[in-house]
């Protein structure tokens, strides 16, 4: 206690417990709420805030460069933890009908990973559609569900796994037999036959993919991990951003006006609009600019911890010292008024130039001396670690928001809790979000084209 006290930590601002405990944390991540912590302690305390005895929270603008780019911190200890190798880190057919959005948004999410990364889908949108050949069916549609329930399992048991380590206990992790099985057949047939292969994720891994430190080519159980691992990416992030910005979108009438006037209306089932198109279309931009603005309020990342390794490192006027946990509190950053005027506004004209800013304030009137006060934005991290999966990111929001709103109208179901609880992501705590929808078009015809929008992502 005396040596957390005396630490030089100790100038930095937070709750008094913060020197003796990191219990309120540990409870914090295993129930998802550490992100309230944070948001809490910010406003408290200021962007950088100390949480625990060697636990700091940054949320200021130049820090989070140097955090994340200059000095370029090494990621917490938490990812290893979580991967599975610790040392190698239907109801929709009528009008006007309720549809749980945010448990579809997920299931078309999944899909569009399946048909990028092996070639074929889920089968979550769609329960008809058959399974990978040579794999039974039940198996390949539960293997979304065996990884999300690897993570969550790993996720709420990190503590519990260092303590057992320390009384020399290793609990190890592995994935169901039955996943790893039937992703190895699929592996090794594309091996055999070159027939089977085609260009995705999987088939990238299996030729071109190598252990950087022997060159020597990735085990099945290295591809099983790493698909897993981009599955997991790739896919809670779109869907709950995705989520996010339609519920902004109808929390906000008149932005809702505004961006269903500025898009065209077409029928379920009329061609889906490509990714392509929406990036370099005129009549798309107010899109692109809700997409940003709500990348900016809802960062699916709300922090990410780095921490300073064996070295001290000095940031924002104070000195670390070694094996301190800093984390980037990008939502904190995100919502500073400093750099966002009415930070709490889902403002999507702040992303316009020109007249189309409609009153919005030019960054520069936000801050003089800083022309880049928009540049405290780091949805997608910066630095080395920084998504991979960006320009994938943006094209499948921008597909699936715009061929939904150029085909849906949507209203959201009163007397639901929307809350979020952090997994490493945010997540919409009950996992479930409903919305009614009804067809823009004069025309009644089946809901939903999600289908037809995932196996459109797959080909592109
Ligand atoms: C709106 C969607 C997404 C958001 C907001 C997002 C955000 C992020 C952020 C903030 C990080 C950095 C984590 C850190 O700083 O430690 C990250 C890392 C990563 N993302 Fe994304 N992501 C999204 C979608 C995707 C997709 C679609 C994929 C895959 C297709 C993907 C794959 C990854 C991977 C593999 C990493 C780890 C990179 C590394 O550690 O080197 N992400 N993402």
């Amino acid at each position: 206690v005396i040596i957390s006290v005396r630490s030089p930590l100790s100038k930095i601002p937070g709750p008094w417990y913060a020197t003796l405990t990191t219990m309120h944390l540990r409870w914090g991540f295993a129930t998802g709420n550490v992100w309230k912590m944070a948001e809490a302690a910010h406003k408290q305390y200021g962007p950088i805030v100390r949480l625990g005895p060697r636990q700091v929270w940054v949320a200021d603008k130049e820090c989070m460069k140097q955090i994340l780019v200059s000095i370029d911190l090494p990621k917490v200890a938490m990812y290893a933890e979580i991967s599975r190798d610790r040392h190698n880190p239907d109801n929709a057919n009528h009008y006007g009908t309720e549809i749980d959005l945010m448990e579809d948004l997920h299931k078309v999410a999944l899909d569009i990973m399946g048909e990028c990364s092996f070639g074929k889908s889920f089968g979550q949108i769609n329960p008809d559609k058959k399974a990978e050949v040579g794999v039974e069916d039940h198996i390949w549609k539960s293997i979304p569900r065996a990884i999300f329930a690897g993570l969550a399992k790993r996720y709420q048991n990190v503590y519990l796994k260092r303590l057992f380590r320390t009384l020399g206990i290793n609990i190890e992790f592995d994935w169901p037999v039955q996943m790893i099985t039937a992703i190895d057949h699929i592996v090794q047939r594309r091996r055999v036959n070159s027939e089977d292969s085609r260009p995705d994720l999987l088939q990238h891994m299996i030729t071109e993919g190598k252990n950087p430190a022997d060159d020597t080519r990735m085990s099945t159980r290295q591809i099983v991990d790493q698909m897993s691992e981009v599955l997991l990416a790739g896919t809670e992030t779109t869907s709950g951003t995705i989520a996010c910005l339609f519920l902004e979108v109808v929390r906000n009438p008149d932005v809702k006006a505004k961006l269903l006037a500025s898009l065209p209306i077409l029928k379920p089932d009329d061609p889906i609009i490509t990714s392509k198109e929406i990036r370099n279309t005129e009549q798309y931009k107010y899109l692109n600019a809700c997409i940003q603005e709500n990348l900016r309020l809802h960062p699916i990342a709300s922090e990410m911890g780095r921490r300073t390794g064996n070295e001290w490192v000095s940031l924002g006027g104070h000195e670390f010292p070694p094996h301190t946990v800093v984390s980037a509190s990008y939502r904190a950053l995100h919502r500073n008024s400093k750099y966002w005027p009415q930070p709490l506004r889902f403002w999507p004209e702040r992303w316009l130039e020109g007249d189309d800013r409609d009153g919005a304030p030019e960054p520069e009137l936000v801050l003089p001396s800083l022309t880049s006060s928009m540049n405290a934005y780091f949805p997608f991290s910066a630095g080395k670690h920084s998504c991979i999966g960006i320009n994938f990111a943006w094209a499948e929001m921008r597909m699936v928001a715009a061929n939904f709103l150029t085909r849906f109208d949507l209203e959201e179901v009163i007397g639901q809790d929307v809350d979020f609880r952090q997994f490493i992501t945010m997540q919409f705590k009950t996992g479930s979000w409903k919305v009614t929808v009804k067809p823009r078009a004069e025309i009644i015809q089946d809901f939903p084209s999600w289908l037809a929008l995932t196996e459109a992502a797959g080909s592109l």
